[in-house]
C-alpha cells in the first residue's frame, strides 16, 4: 500500500451542521404504494444543495455551514442573560473531548480564530441554528422568558416571523442580523435542544481546496416544521426516515456524501422517536470524537477508513494524503477482520462495515451490505 505526498496544506473551515429529527404523526398518504412505510417513526430533514455550489454540488445534506465571527460575538451575552451565561450557559460541562488524533487542523483562516466571547460549544450551536434559518427558514428559538435549563421533551420550531424573506436576506448578507432577529422576537437560539452528536473532518481527496471541520448536532422536534428553502444555496428538501433516505440514495434519487450516509445509517438503529430522544439525553455528558476519514483508493473503488479500523493510521501525514493499493476492494476486505469503514463501490453504492466497539456510549451503524441488485 502506498501514499502520495501533497505539499500544500489545506485551508480548514470550521462549520456546524444540524440533524433535525422530527416525530412523524401525519397520515402516510404521501408514501407511494410501492414503498413500505418508514420503520423508524421519525424523519430527518435533508436539503438539496444547489448544482452551482462549489462544494458537494447537488448533494443532500443536513442544514449547516461555516462558523461566522457573529456566532461568537460578545453581544450574545446580553441576550442570554439573565438565565444563562458563562461559563456553561446551562449546557453542563462541555463534552467535546478531542481524540489524540487528529489534533485540530492548523489553519491561518480567521474562521478558526478562537478568541470570541462565547464558549466554542455555544458558538457552534448558534451557527447551526442560524444556518437552519438561512437555508431552510426553520427557527430553532426559545422565548427568553422560558425557565432555565434544557426542556425535558422534544422541542418545537418557532413560527416563521412576518417578513421571513426580508429577515433571511438580511441574515444571509450579514450574519450579525441573526442576533437582531432573535432580540426582535425576544428569543434566544435554543442551544439546549441541540445534542452533541459527531464531528467530521473532510477527508483528503483529489485536490483538497475546501475542507471543513464540522460539528454535527442532533435536535429532536415533536413535529416537522414547515421548510422554506432559500432557493439559492438550497434548491429542494425532503423529510425522510433513515430507511427511506437509504433507499432514495441507493435508487439514485439523491446523492449523499459518505459522512451523511454514515449518520443516516447510524440513525437507523433507533426504532422510535422517543428512543432517539432518550438516547440523546442519556449521553449528554459523554465524550465526542472528531473523525478524519482516510481514503484508501483500490483498483476498483475506494474505502473511507475510520478510527479503529485495522488499516487506519493515526499519522498526521494523512491529514493531507490518501492511501492507494493495486488490490481490488474485495481482496482488501477478505484480508481484514477489524473494520470501521465505508466501502464506496460506486457513486450510489456504499457499504458500511463495523466490527469495532462504539466509544463514548454512542452507537455505530450496523453493517450495511446492500443487495447485489444495486450493483
Ligand atoms: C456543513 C457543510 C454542509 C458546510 O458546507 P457549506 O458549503 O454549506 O458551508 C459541510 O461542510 C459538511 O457537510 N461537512 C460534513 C463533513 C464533510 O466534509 N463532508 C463531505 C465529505 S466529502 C467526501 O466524503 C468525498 C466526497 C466525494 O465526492 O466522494
Ligand atoms: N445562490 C447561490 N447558489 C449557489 N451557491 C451559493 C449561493 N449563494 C451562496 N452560495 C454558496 O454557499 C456557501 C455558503 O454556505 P454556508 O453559509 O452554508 O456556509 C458559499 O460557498 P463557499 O463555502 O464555497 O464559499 C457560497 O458561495
Ligand atoms: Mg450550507
Amino acid at each position: 500500500m502506498s501514499s502520495s505526498l501533497r505539499p500544500v496544506p489545506s485551508r480548514w473551515r470550521r462549520a456546524a451542521s444540524i440533524v433535525l429529527a422530527a416525530g412523524w404523526t401525519r397520515p402516510e398518504t404521501a408514501t407511494p404504494p410501492s414503498r413500505p412505510p418508514p420503520a423508524e417513526g421519525f424523519r430527518l430533514l435533508l436539503l438539496q444543495r444547489s448544482p452551482h455550489q462549489g462544494f458537494m454540488p447537488g448533494a443532500h445534506v443536513f442544514p449547516g455551514g461555516v462558523l461566522d465571527a457573529a456566532d461568537r460575538s460578545a453581544d450574545w451575552l446580553g441576550l442570554f442573560a439573565p438565565h444563562h451565561g458563562p461559563p456553561g450557559f446551562g449546557l453542563g460541562p462541555a463534552p467535546f473531548s478531542r481524540a489524540a488524533f487528529p489534533s485540530p487542523p492548523d489553519t491561518g483562516d480567521s474562521n478558526a480564530d478562537n478568541t470570541g466571547a462565547l464558549p466554542e460549544d455555544v458558538a457552534f450551536r448558534i451557527c447551526a441554528v442560524r444556518e437552519a434559518f438561512e437555508e431552510a427558514g426553520v427557527l430553532l428559538l426559545r422565548p427568553r422568558t422560558s425557565p432555565p435549563g434544557p426542556a425535558p421533551g422534544p422541542g418545537l420550531a418557532l413560527e416563521p416571523p412576518p417578513g421571513l424573506a426580508a429577515w433571511r436576506a438580511r441574515v444571509r448578507r450579514d450574519p450579525r442580523h441573526f442576533l437582531r432577529l432573535c432580540a426582535h422576537l425576544d428569543c434566544t437560539p435554543d442551544i439546549w435542544a441541540l445534542h452533541n452528536w459527531s464531528a467530521w473532518l473532510t477527508p483528503f481527496f483529489r485536490s483538497a481546496t475546501r475542507r471543513f471541520d464540522t460539528a454535527f448536532f442532533l435536535c429532536c422536534l415533536r413535529e416537522p416544521p414547515p421548510v422554506y428553502p432559500d432557493w439559492a444555496e438550497v434548491v429542494g428538501y425532503q423529510w425522510s426516515s433513515p430507511s427511506e433516505t437509504t433507499e432514495s440514495f441507493l435508487s439514485k434519487e439523491i446523492w449523499l456524501a459518505p459522512p451523511q450516509f454514515y449518520e443516516v445509517r447510524r440513525l437507523a438503529n433507533f426504532a422510535s422517536f422517543s428512543d432517539l430522544h432518550k438516547f440523546c439525553l442519556g449521553r449528554a455528558l459523554e465524550g465526542l470524537e472528531r473523525w478524519l476519514p482516510i481514503i484508501l483508493l483500490t483498483a476498483d473503488g475506494m474505502v473511507h477508513l475510520l478510527p479503529g479500523d485495522e488499516l487506519y493510521l493515526e499519522d498526521s501525514d494523512f491529514l493531507e494524503n490518501l492511501m492507494s493499493t493495486e488490490k481490488k476492494t474485495e481482496e482488501i476486505m477478505k484480508e481484514g477482520k477489524q473494520f470501521h469503514r465505508i466501502v464506496i463501490h460506486n457513486r450510489h453504492l456504499y457499504d458500511i462495515h463495523v466490527t469495532v466497539q462504539s466509544k463514548h456510549k454512542h452507537v455505530y451503524p450496523k453493517n450495511s451490505v446492500v443487495s447485489k441488485s444495486h450493483l
